[in-house]
């Protein structure tokens, strides 16, 4: 097949990982016979020091006229100055917005080798497999932000505001991916404190009985759902959540795969077009020494396939090269046990390619 997909580096070990998700890219198309033609674009504090604007228009066009977009992360020290008119997340929650990608997957499986480098008790790692389904595009990321003086002081407001509508599309999603799945689905919220959230509880379960009555329906209150996810991850099949829960849990549920570098994830809107990219951000503390784990690029890079391109044996193909991989200790510091020998990022991505080639 002949597909176009965007590739958005970013900031800080966005450049290192999505180099070694190109790779993979070209390793696939090699092997299967593919033509994918790559078209690089800026986001984030690198479109900020070239443009002037942390999400240039022409980036929007690159998107737009592609088949899927593969992202690295933006951000940095560099670029955080709080007075700055501009910041590089604008860039990211830009383009989510621009390409309503709505529904945020965020796979989490454990690699069996890697239970014993977890600090968790290896119990309850064995057989860790759920999806947390984060809401991208609304909430209190996207509503209105203020900062004024008044008579006391300086005060800031970040307005939470969710619609019916934007919260009916991301359960379907949800709902959908768990019939295929283990028909398990989570509603997490704090619907103890907050309207949004009773508003998301209301409808969700009017949802679930109008079109989802076949699956097992629970809501858990977000501070608690912070506890079972390390306490019985295995219970969970499917989590749907609003935009911020979504982000915190996920970064947390990413110690349960053994890193924040083992976290792919699929930003989807309606129709084929995705955006793939690793859960974590652009890493100053270890940007350009190396020491990066590309695999959960590599990994959303099989999501990409899955998703935008129907490729499902080459996506099985990756995700089995990575196994492959973490199985003869090529593995980068992060999911490294005590004395195993260190991978450079490029090792780690060389080896998933030489697999993928065969
Ligand atoms: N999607 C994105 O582009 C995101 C961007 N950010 C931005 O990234 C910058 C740094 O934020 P942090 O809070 O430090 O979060 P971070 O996710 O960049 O890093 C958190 C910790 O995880 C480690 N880590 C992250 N990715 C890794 C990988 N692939 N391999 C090995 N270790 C890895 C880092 O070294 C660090 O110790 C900030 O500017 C933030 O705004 C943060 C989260 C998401
Ligand atoms: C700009 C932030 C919302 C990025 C982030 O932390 C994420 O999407 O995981
Ligand atoms: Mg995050």
């Amino acid at each position: 097949m002949q597909a176009v997909i965007a590739v958005l580096p970013g900031d800080g070990i966005g450049p290192e990982v999505v180099a070694e998700g190109v790779k993979v890219l070209q390793a696939v198309a090699a092997r299967f016979g593919h033509t994918f033609t790559l078209r690089e674009g800026l986001i984030g504090g690198c479109a900020i020091d070239a443009t002037g604007e942390p999400l240039p228009a022409e980036t929007v066009a690159l998107c737009r006229a592609s088949d899927a977009i593969l992202l690295g992360a933006v951000g940095g020290p560099k670029w955080d100055d709080p007075q700055a008119r501009v910041r590089p997340e604008q860039g990211l929650l830009g383009i989510r917005k621009a390409l309503g990608l709505f529904a945020n997957l965020r796979p989490v499986t454990v690699h069996p080798r890697l239970i014993g480098a977890s600090p968790l008790r290896p119990e309850r790692l064995q057989g860790v497999d759920l999806i947390v389904v984060r809401e991208l595009t609304g909430g209190i990321y996207f509503g209105e932000k203020r900062r004024e003086r008044g008579p006391d002081g300086e005060w800031a407001s970040d307005l939470c505001l969710y619609t019916e509508a934007e919260v009916v599309r991301v359960v379907r999603v949800a709902g959908q991916l768990a019939r295929r799945r283990r028909g398990k689905l989570t509603l997490v919220d704090k619907a103890n404190v907050l309207e949004t959230s009773r508003l998301w509880r209301s409808i969700t379960t009017r949802l679930v009985r109008e079109e989802f009555a076949d699956l097992e329906f629970e809501t858990m209150l977000v501070d608690a759902c912070a506890m079972h996810l390390i306490r019985r991850p295995t219970d969970f099949d499917v989590i749907v959540t609003e935009n911020m829960f979504g982000d915190i849990l996920t970064d947390e549920a990413s110690m349960l795969a053994g890193s924040m570098g083992m976290l792919p994830s699929a930003s989807l809107a309606e129709g084929r077009l995705g955006l793939y990219e690793p859960i974590h951000g652009s890493a100053p503390d270890i940007a350009g020494q190396g020491k990066a784990n590309p695999l959960a690029t590599i990994l959303s890079v099989a999501m990409l396939l899955r998703h935008s391109l129907d490729l499902p044996e080459e996506a099985a193909c990756v995700e089995a090269a990575v196994a492959t991989v973490i199985d003869r200790g090529i593995v980068t510091a992060d999911i490294a046990t005590p004395g195993q020998v260190i991978a450079t990022t490029t090792a780690v991505g060389d080896a998933v390619a030489a697999v993928i080639a065969g």
